[in-house]
């Protein structure tokens, strides 16, 4: 019986420069594997919460060392003699934690021990992550949606909007679609360089170029897909990520969209998305709405969900609750999937789980700040996630993802597989 002999942790540094918690589990026989967590910007209220040091000496205030402290003491002590068994762990984290977010030990110390049970239990069975994630159910690789131009919090609010993403709709495998979207990527710098406007990158690797307002960046989207040789709404289509909750005005119940001087209801915000959908191939989009506009939400996806994807990222944080009411009151019809939202791996694989149970399709995501950690590869593919969205093709924390895919699809081979265009991404 191979059980966890030793369980230590260590600060190290994210893709913007900040602390996050790196978990290191030795097992009994010597071999030891580590697993290292993100960190979001544009975070909803109702995710996990990180443990983060109050002491502003330190990192301003943004410190890890709690979180690190508890993994080394408290965590290891509960932990060490137990087999890594993914549920019993994840379980056993929970109950020693005790709150209902996680915040007295940290979703960030919680998360790098659940994902480093999953590397170490996998090493057991002497089998890949992703394989070891499937439990023998079918695999896919991840469809990509990649950040191409960045707004909002990741890009100083350059636009209101976060993300303006492309979807490769034609290719057939995962490296074609990436290859597709690279294509894209290099275009827009071609073309932002030639007209003059800055080609310097937001936290996720979009470019963050100051432009007049959300027309002219879905134009720029057309334009750089033309250059690549390609058509609007043939090849490729695009996806918003509005992060509609970072621009609400919870005293009026409106949203603000600064980068167009203008105010707009919950009803017109859809109408402004419904429009923009109308002039370009949008067929996914990602917040469209704040996260407790519940009504809205309904009423959104009843007049936009039969032609595109409706995301839910800030509205269901990856917790099973809010994405069974999201579920039963039809708020949405995709989930957005961020493992430190909720802090567990068997926490993340239940709602990629429920979701598809409920026809709803799902999107595995990275967060805006990163680490080299490439595991959301093997969850995307050994939970067959269908789409994942990591980020733009230029950074090595995103990379680390996208290569990993590339290895997994080499070894898969003959049994490579690319998961199938989702009926609500076929509008275009
Ligand atoms: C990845 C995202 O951003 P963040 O990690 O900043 O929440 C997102 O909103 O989808
Ligand atoms: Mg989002």
């Amino acid at each position: 019986m191979t059980t966890i002999a030793a369980l230590d942790a260590l600060e190290i540094l994210d893709s913007r420069g900040r602390p996050t918690v790196e978990a290191r589990l030795t097992l009994s026989d010597g071999r030891a594997v580590s697993a290292s967590v993100p960190s979001g910007a544009s975070t909803g209220r109702h995710e996990a919460v990180e443990r983060r040091d109050g002491d502003l000496s330190r990192y301003r205030g943004r410190g890890t060392r709690g979180a690190v402290a508890a993994i080394d003491g408290e965590i290891a002590a509960a932990l060490i003699g137990r087999e890594p068994r993914q549920r019993e762990v994840d379980a056993a984290l929970r109950a020693l934690d005790g709150t209902p977010d996680k915040s007295r030990l940290g979703a960030n110390a919680i998360l790098a021990v659940s994902l480093a049970t999953a590397r170490a239990a996998a090493l057991v069975a002497g089998e890949p992550l992703w394989r070891h994630l499937a439990a023998g159910a079918e695999v896919t690789l991840p469809r990509p949606m990649v950040n191409i131009v960045s707004g909002g919090l990741h890009a100083g609010r350059q636009l209101d909007f976060q993300d303006f993403l492309v979807i490769p709709l034609a290719a057939s495998s995962f490296s074609a679609a990436l290859e597709t979207v690279v294509a894209v990527h290099a275009a827009t710098g071609e073309l932002l360089a030639e007209r003059g406007l800055s080609t310097l990158k937001a936290d996720e690797g979009g470019y963050g170029p100051a432009l007049p307002d959300h027309r002219a960046a879905l134009r720029l989207l057309d334009d750089a897909v033309r250059r690549a040789g390609l058509e609007p709404g043939e090849q490729v289509a695009y996806g918003l990520d509005v992060a509609a909750t970072h621009f609400f005005d919870a005293a009026t119940g409106s949203y603000r969209l600064a980068s167009e001087q203008r105010t707009l209801d919950a009803a017109e915000l859809a109408g402004y998305v419904e429009q923009l959908a109308a002039e370009h191939p949008i067929v996914s989009i990602e917040d469209p709405l704040a996260e407790d506009d519940w009504p809205a939400w309904a009423e959104l996806t009843a007049r936009l969900g039969g032609r595109m994807q409706v995301i839910g990222d800030d509205l269901f944080t990856t917790d099973l609750q809010r994405l069974e009411r999201g579920i039963a009151e039809r708020s949405a019809n995709a989930v957005l999937v961020k493992m430190n939202q909720i802090g567990t791996i068997s926490e993340t694989a239940d709602v990629v789980a429920h979701a598809k149970a409920a026809g709803f399709t799902t999107v595995v995501s990275a967060r805006s700040g990163e680490t080299e950690d490439d595991a959301l590869a093997d969850l995307a593919v050994g939970l067959a996630g269908g789409q994942i969205k990591v980020g733009s093709v230029t950074q090595s924390e995103r990379l680390a993802k996208y290569n990993r895919l590339l290895r997994i699809e080499r070894d898969l081979g003959e049994q490579a597989r690319l998961a199938p265009l989702p009926e609500t991404l076929r509008s275009a």
